[in-house]
């Protein structure tokens, strides 16, 4: 399986439960590649947690730390990357995902909830109603979302060496044919 992407990095990216940590790790062992998350990078190299960045230096460092690691990430090869859920949001963060394949698990708000409710590791999801915060968030990044390359669609619950495997199954669908000599 390790040729199929020939070495060329795959980004997955989605919503905060999604499971790309989860599945990102399955993936990177199916292709023979390493496995990295953003924001475990991130916390690792600041020796702080993603809820201790937000509050003491905000999103928008946070956010910095992200197109970093991303940066320094796209100069390797062989790498299956979990992203952080907001990493869409930075235009310029779009110009390192193209260096992979970039493949969106598209999971509907109220999976994502019933997988989340009780984490609190996402500040972005420790405030009153955080279903309806989870709504808001998915419809203003559905756009952006969905300039991945593939769209892997979970409308009910799935085991992640499911959701693994339709994903290396969907990928030769947007690999580029060939040439033979
Ligand atoms: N396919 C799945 N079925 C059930 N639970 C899942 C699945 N994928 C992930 N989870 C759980 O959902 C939570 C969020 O998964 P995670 O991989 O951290 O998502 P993300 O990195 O996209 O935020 C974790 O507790 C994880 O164990
Ligand atoms: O969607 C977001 O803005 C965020 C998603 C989180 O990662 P996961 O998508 O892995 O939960 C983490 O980067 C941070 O809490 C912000
Ligand atoms: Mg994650």
């Amino acid at each position: 399986m390790s040729s199929l992407l020939q070495g060329v990095n795959l980004y997955l990216i989605g919503m905060m439960g999604a499971g790309k940590t989860t599945v990102g790790q399955l993936l990177a062992e199916h292709l023979g590649y390493r496995f990295l998350d953003t924001d475990d990078v991130i916390t690792k190299s600041s020796a702080r947690s993603i809820n201790q960045l937000f509050v003491e230096e905000g999103e928008a460092a946070f956010r910095q730390l992200e197109s970093d690691v991303l940066a320094q990430v796209c100069a390797y090869t062989h790498l299956t990357v979990a992203t952080g859920g907001g990493i869409v949001l930075r235009q310029k963060n779009w110009g390192y995902l193209r260096h992979g394949l970039v493949v969106w698990l598209d999971v509907p708000v109220d999976l994502l909830y019933t997988r989340i409710a009780a984490d609190t590791t996402r500040p972005l999801l420790q405030y009153p109603d955080p279903k309806g915060k989870l709504r808001s968030l998915l419809e203003e990044r559905t756009p952006l979302y969905s300039q991945a390359d593939l769209k892997i669609t979970l409308t009910e619950e799935a085991t992640p060496p499911e959701i693994a495997n339709r994903v290396i199954e969907a990928i030769p669908s947007v690999l580029k044919p060939q040439v033979s000599p």
